[in-house]
Order: structure tokens, then sequence, then C-alpha cells
């Protein structure tokens, strides 16, 4: 029973097999393989984009970082919510490659930035002129970190806000396919059309073994992703292995199938948990990620049984003071199975 993150399930056969197909003999190396460029088109296809620009890397982090970089300057002010991955689990990354950008950080439930709350942050900052950071971009990232999902009109309304400042728009879509299975859109309806500028689009924790594509729907911003990719250390000499996860990922639209699987996973071991005695849901299931407390008496049975998974918010002791039901994050994955969930159930119920 392993719910810790979808990080941590394996890579699906598909990919596996992709990887041992593309094995064979020699291939141009840095990414100048056919297999990448059949990747760049098909990516182009998916997204309804024939100028996009697509980029692989085989992390999250680099994914977002290079993106940040490329959309503001040193002295921008990179707007996300106060949760964003890019502010709590990247140790920096996005202001290391911007050469310094300050995270400034916006409120809303379930880690959904709130329109008028940017608006508010975005009026605020950069007023005193020099001595200020100035306004540079925003960053989204959907699915949530909260386990929620921005509908097309809920990115619209927050890169109008971006528009009326002028500021481009990143999306971190680490968990971009189960936020697009659980909204029913197209790809472009949920990017590019609402005004996103640049996704991370991820491949990892939806069943690749490592690739993430960056598509910069903008052809003139390109360029200087090109260079900051390679002086970042993120261009895979042997790049042909990130581009057959990627073409795999996205043959017969396997990925959608996988972040499916991941989310009605979540939806059942959801409604499971709030049958359990004490439980209730701390964030809304909307993806693949069932945010819940439960009594302590629970996790520990849970945990005995050796049910893997982070209590929420992540640094807070099951042994701790107090008596009150504590909080868990419960991924579900392309890997996750009916019967880890019902073992699960059947020991905190
Ligand atoms: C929302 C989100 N964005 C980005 C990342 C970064 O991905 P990586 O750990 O591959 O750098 C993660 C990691 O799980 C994530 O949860
Ligand atoms: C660091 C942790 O948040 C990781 N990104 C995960 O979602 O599991």
């Amino acid at each position: 029973m392993n719910f810790a993150s979808d990080n941590t399930s394996g890579a699906a056969p598909q990919i596996m097999a992709a990887l041992a197909r593309a094995n064979g003999g020699h291939q141009p190396s840095y990414g100048n393989d056919p297999l990448t460029r059949a990747v760049e088109a098909r990516i182009r296809d998916i997204f309804e984009a024939p100028e996009a620009r697509v980029y692989l890397v085989a992390t999250g982090t680099a994914a977002n970082a290079l993106s940040c970089a490329i959309l503001t300057d040193p002295w921008g002010a990179v707007f996300c919510h106060r949760n964003a991955h890019i502010e709590e689990d990247e140790c920096g990354a996005p202001e290391f490659y911007t050469g310094g950008s300050k995270l400034v950080l916006v409120d809303g439930a379930h880690a959904r930035m709130e329109p008028q709350a940017l608006r508010r942050t975005v009026a605020h900052t950069g007023r005193g002129g020099v001595h200020n950071v100035q306004r540079g971009m925003v960053s989204i990232t959907n699915a949530t970190e909260a386990g929620a999902v921005y509908t097309p009109a809920e990115v619209k309304a927050l890169c109008d806000v971006a528009r009326d400042f002028h500021l481009p728009v990143h999306m971190d879509g680490a968990r971009f396919a189960n936020a697009l299975v659980a909204a029913g859109c197209t790809p472009a309806e949920m990017t590019w059309r609402a005004g996103v500028d640049v996704l991370s689009f991820g491949g990892t924790k939806n069943g690749c073994m490592g690739v993430e594509a960056v598509v910069i729907f903008d052809p003139a911003r390109a360029q200087e992703f090109e260079l900051r990719r390679k002086r970042g250390g993120h261009l895979f000499s042997k790049h042909r292995f990130l581009a057959a996860q990627m073409q795999a990922y996205l043959e017969g639209d396997l990925w959608l199938h996988l972040a499916r699987h991941a989310n009605v996973m979540a939806a059942k071991l959801s409604e499971g948990v709030q049958a359990a005695p004490g439980a209730k849901l701390v964030h809304p299931t909307e993806a693949n990620a069932v945010f819940a407390a439960f009594p302590r008496a629970a996790h520990v049975r849970a945990q005995a049984g050796g049910a893997a998974y982070y209590l929420w918010p992540f640094d807070q002791p099951l042994d701790g003071p107090g008596e009150e039901p504590l909080a868990a994050r419960l991924v579900c994955s392309w890997a996750t199975t009916e019967a880890e969930i019902e073992a699960f159930l059947s020991l905190i119920s």
C-alpha cells in the first residue's frame, strides 16, 4: 500500500518497452535524433500549436525553474500560490535559475490562487520604483499541490489579471494529465487558449521514468530556453531516451489512460475515507490525491499495517501532542490497485 507520492510508482510497462526499443544502434545526441523531432511535432499537434517550441528535460524542477528564467528578469517577482511547489519544494531552484527573482506569494483555497488576491498582490508590487522588486510573471500549478484542479475558465481568470499587468504566465503541469482528465477539456483550452505562455508538461509522475516537456507557445522565447537548458546542465546527451519515453507516453493516449486510472482510484479512496469513523476531507478530491484527516489511532493502525503515506503538512509528527485527527496526503498513481485501497480502508475503518 503506497500512497506516499506518484513519484514512488515505477514506470508504466509501455514506457520501459519504449526505452528498450530505442536502445538500438547509434543516434544523434543532444536532441538531434529523429525520435525527438517526432515527439516535438506530436506535442505541437496535441496542443494545436504549430508554432510552439518543445524541449525535454528530466525533472519537473528543471522544467519549472528554466521556464521561470525565460519569463522574468532577475529583479522581477514570480507570483505564485503560497503552497506552490516552486515555493516550497524546489530548494530555491527558480530563484537560482532566474538569477535571483523573488517569489511573491498569493493566497487561495486548496492551493488555487484567487484572481482578486493575485490582482491585489501584483498591484501592490513594484510601486516604489528601484527600491522594490518589479512585476515579473505568474506561475500556476495544475493540478495544484492540494489536489485541486483549475478549470480553463479559472486559468483564464488568472491569465486575464496577468495580462492587465502585461505579465507572462507559466503553468506547472507536473500533473497536467490528471488536471486535463478531471476538467474534461482539451490541452489547448487548458493552456494557450486561456492565456498560458509556457507549460511544464509532466510525464514522470504519471508513468514515465523521468521526462518532462517544456512547451513554449511563443517561439520568440525559445532560443533563450535552449541556452539556459544547456547552461543549466539540463540538456540530455542521450536525448533519444527522453524522447522514447515521451513518444510512448503520448502514443494511443496512454498519458490520458494512466491519469484517468489514477484519478478514478483517488475518487474511490476518497469515498471510502469519508465513510471511515472520524475522517473528513481537508481538500476536495479533484485529481489523483486525497487530503483527509482521520484519528491518530487510525494512522497508527494504517502505518503498522504497512501503508506508506505522508502526514499533511509533511513535517508534523504522528506522536506529537494533542488528540485531534491528523491530516494525510494520499496520492494515487497509474499503478494504484483497488486491492491497495481496500486494504488501506480496512485499516482506518
Ligand atoms: C506540483 C509539482 N511540481 C513540480 C514537481 C517537481 O518535480 P521533480 O521532483 O521531478 O523535480 C513536483 C514533484 O513531485 C510536483 O509535485
Ligand atoms: C516534494 C514532493 O512534494 C513531491 N514533489 C511530491 O509531490 O511527492
